[in-house]
């Protein structure tokens, strides 16, 4: 990296550090914002990370999400396919408190109900959205991404102006192996390719561990190699984490599923179809509306 370069993004740093301290002492983000939550950890005994019952969302009359239910297990890697406009995103609106249901129930864990909670406490009790485009400090280094995000955690909120631990150090670094930039570590983010950028800010999502990820799209855009990388790195993460992954690649739902997971089907705001990717891919109502488009 050149002098300047490292000079910009000490500055950008530094920069991002004020503006996170201003954010953290002046409280006018809403009376939640840094607020821990105590005793909210998720009741993970009965297996269910997530579960989302009868859920309808309502724009103007037209219904995105249409008495949607679904489960998924502790540890499992979910694939949900489904046309454009069937309420694949909507329904992650919801999970992560975006969007509030007309109706239904959404919960965590057996115990904690998701629709009374704000989107800034639903990230801190664990769930981590990937949105589809990357959004990484493109000025900062890799290293200095994941350090934000480790530093931006709220839970971690007493070491956000101090040096890192020697924990915290080895967690990057495990990161940055994960996500294949250990090389890059250095490396200004905006620098990165498509794919890389999108590894980091799952990288970043993971310096929270998480305990469910919701990714849209993750390989859009990605090439081949570095699609079949990411599949890869979820299969890695899958039993660890619980991922929901919304994905039209087929292929890539073909390789996270190895044959013999579950894949959901949405359709018009509901679960059209459930089962393996063979079985979905034959179903004839799945096909009309979907595959065979
Ligand atoms: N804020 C909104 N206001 C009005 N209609 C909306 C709004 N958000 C989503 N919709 C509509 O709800 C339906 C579901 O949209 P959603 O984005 O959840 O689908 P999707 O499955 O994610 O589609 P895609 O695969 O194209 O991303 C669509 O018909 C969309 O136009």
């Amino acid at each position: 990296m050149t002098p300047d370069l490292m000079e910009a993004g000490a500055k950008a740093l530094e920069a991002h550090r004020a503006k996170v301290e201003a954010e953290v002492t002046s409280g006018d983000r809403g009376a939640s914002f840094g607020r821990v939550l105590h005793g909210a950890e998720p009741d993970f005994a009965h297996g269910v990370a997530l579960y989302l019952d009868d859920i309808t969302v309502s724009f103007d009359g037209f219904r995105a999400l249409n008495a949607l239910s679904l489960a998924v297990n502790v540890g499992e890697l979910r694939c949900i396919i489904g046309p454009n406009g069937a309420g694949k995103t909507t329904m992650m609106d919801v999970i992560t408190g975006k969007t509030r249901p007309d109706a239904g129930t959404a919960s965590f864990g057996s115990n904690i109900d998701l629709l009374r909670l704000r989107e800034n406490e639903i990230a801190q009790i664990g769930i981590g959205r990937k949105f589809q485009k990357p959004t990484v400090y493109e000025q900062l280094s890799v290293f200095e991404n994941l350090e934000l995000a480790l530093k931006a955690d709220r839970r971690a909120r007493a070491s956000l102006f101090s040096r890192l631990s020697g924990a915290q150090l080895d967690r990057i670094g495990e990161i940055l192996q994960l996500i294949h930039l250990l090389p890059d570590a250095q490396r200004t983010a905006g620098l990165l390719s498509h794919g890389q950028k999108q590894w980091l800010e799952i990288g970043m999502l993971l310096m929270q561990d998480p305990k469910l990820l919701l990714l849209d799209e993750p390989v859009a855009g990605m090439t081949d190699e570095e699609t079949e990388r990411t599949a890869e790195l979820f299969l890695s993460l899958e039993g660890q984490h619980s991922l929901v992954v919304v994905e039209h690649d087929m292929k890539f739902v073909d390789q996270l599923t190895e044959g013999r997971k579950t894949v959901t089907v949405l359709h018009e705001g509901s679960v059209l179809a459930e089962g393996l990717l063979s079985e979905v891919q034959s179903n004839e109502k799945v096909v009309e509306v979907y595959l065979g488009r």
